[in-house]
């Protein structure tokens, strides 16, 4: 694990989200991109050498949405940088943890990614990411 890459936000109106962060952060939204496949649209910030993840549900079934009518909106996960993400899947599930992908799935803004269950992971979400190497 190299660093934490993103901060994951789950927020109801990622538009009104994004502008309060600007505001916080004194920043603007660099980047907005639907990831259907995961039921989410998500905005992402920089501020200083993090990134901050905001995720709205895009569908019914999406995870967010799930987890906003249980918790309401708040931080949702914490996303760690990892040179090899197959190595660290097989480490992480040698040391006991549930994986919630067998294989990396394709992420937000260029990269795989793998989830950890929270209930292996002291009740946080753990995402890993590996930038995604443009074909030559
Ligand atoms: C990939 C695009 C983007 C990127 O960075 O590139 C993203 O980050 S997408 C982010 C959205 N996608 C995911 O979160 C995928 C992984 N998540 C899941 O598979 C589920 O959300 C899961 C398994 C974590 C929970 O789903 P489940 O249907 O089991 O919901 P429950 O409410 O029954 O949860 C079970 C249990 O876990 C606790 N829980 C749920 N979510 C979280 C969370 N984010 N942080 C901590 N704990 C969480 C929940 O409270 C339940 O515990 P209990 O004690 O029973 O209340
Ligand atoms: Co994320």
């Amino acid at each position: 694990m190299n660093k934490i890459e993103h901060i994951g936000i789950a927020v109801s109106d990622l538009e009104a989200a994004g502008s309060l962060y600007e505001k916080l952060l004194n920043t603007t939204v660099y980047k907005i991109e639907e990831v259907v496949t995961e039921g989410v649209k998500t905005a992402f910030l920089q501020s200083g050498p993090n990134k901050i993840e905001l995720l709205e549900a895009s569908s019914a079934d999406s995870p967010i949405a799930k987890f906003i009518a249980k918790k309401g909106e708040g931080i949702h996960h914490i996303a760690f940088e990892v040179d090899d993400i197959k190595a660290e899947m097989a480490r992480l599930k040698g040391e006991g943890f549930v994986l919630l992908n067998d294989e990396p799935k394709p992420g937000a803004d260029n990269k795989l990614v793998c989830f950890v269950h929270p209930k292996t992971a002291g009740g946080v979400l753990v995402e890993l990411v590996q930038e995604l190497v443009p074909n030559p």
